[in-house]
């Protein structure tokens, strides 16, 4: 097997972006109205930031109203709580996105389920997890949503197909799981416990990392050919750089499973920017099904 094709994440993002930047001018134009979406930032986590500066900035970019909410760490959740019923209830905003993780004295959950699903441009309420599991209108977990627009995109119909899913998140790998097994595949889902985890793997058409390891899936876990999705993203030393020097490694060792791999996403530059484009995308969604509006193709 020769080296695999790289799935690019950030092309693929930027088209899916400009055909949302289409759908809110159409909106705009025929329908009069613009999505908002708000994003609350609870902390000063460096990533968070980047993370919170970037969704509001391309909210911008694609002609949608954004609204930012900076608290500090040591916000109360009850303090947290008030201002997503103010959200809940301002409607210029379509979409609620409460940045992830949250500060250790509040119950995370709970905040989310405090968002009004119609809203929950994250998938995370309670409501949006059990209608993806049951097959209804749910608002889908952005990143593996991300990662199976990818999936589609290289493969085309994934029915039949065994995938592997490693990593059992309530945010990534039990959304995807869904997504997958929604799109026909036959579905395992491996985690940490998982007894030969590398032959489990071996047995993937379709492997999704999702583990939070850096580069725990080795090129001989790979079946020659597979599509290898990896949404780790690790900050590791980077001696060779220079002191104190840092990169980013995904939960794949990405050199070696591109040997054998058919595709495979980059990290960076694979499925973390679908993460954003997907949460706009979801914003548009959300805002035409709270008015009774179609959602335009995108
Ligand atoms: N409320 C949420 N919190 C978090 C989510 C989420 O979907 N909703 N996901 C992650 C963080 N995240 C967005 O919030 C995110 C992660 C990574 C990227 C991205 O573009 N990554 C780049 C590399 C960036 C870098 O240099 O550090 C890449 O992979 O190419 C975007 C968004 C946790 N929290
Ligand atoms: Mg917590």
């Amino acid at each position: 097997m020769g080296t695999g094709a790289i799935i690019d994440g950030k092309a693929f993002a930027e088209g899916l972006r400009g055909r949302v930047a289409g759908a809110v001018a159409e909106l705009v134009r025929d329908r009069g109205f613009k999505p908002g979406l708000a994003v609350v930032l609870v902390g000063e986590d460096p990533a968070s930031q980047v993370y919170v500066r970037n969704k509001a900035k391309q909210t911008v970019e694609v002609g949608m109203h954004s609204v930012e909410h900076r608290l500090d760490a040591d916000t109360s959740q009850e303090t947290l709580l008030a201002l997503i019923a103010e959200l809940n209830a301002d409607d210029a905003v379509d979409g609620i996105l409460v940045q992830l993780p949250l500060p250790a004295q509040i119950d995370s959950q709970a905040v989310l389920d405090a968002i009004d699903p119609a809203k929950d441009v994250d998938g995370f309420h309670v409501v949006n997890a059990g209608r993806l599991a049951t097959g209804g209108a749910a608002l889908v977990p952005c990143t593996p949503l991300g990662c199976l627009l990818l999936l589609k995109d290289r493969l085309g119909d994934l029915s039949g197909l065994h995938a592997v899913v490693v990593g059992r998140s309530n945010i990534v790998g039990k959304p995807m799981a869904q997504l997958l097994l929604g799109a026909n595949c036959t579905v395992t889902v491996a985690h940490s416990r998982t007894r030969d985890l590398a032959a489990v793997c071996r047995q993937a058409d379709i492997l999704v990392a999702a583990v939070g390891r850096p580069e725990m899936v080795r090129g001989d876990w790979i079946k020659p050919g597979a599509t290898v999705i990896d949404v780790g993203i690790n900050r590791v030393p980077a001696p060779d750089k220079g002191e104190g020097k840092t990169r980013l490694v995904g939960d794949v060792a990405f050199a070696e499973a591109a040997e054998v791999a058919g595709a495979i996403t980059p990290v960076p530059g694979g499925v973390g920017p679908m993460t954003i484009a997907v949460l706009l995308r979801n914003t548009v969604e959300a805002a035409c099904r709270r008015r009774g509006v179609p959602v335009p193709g995108m």
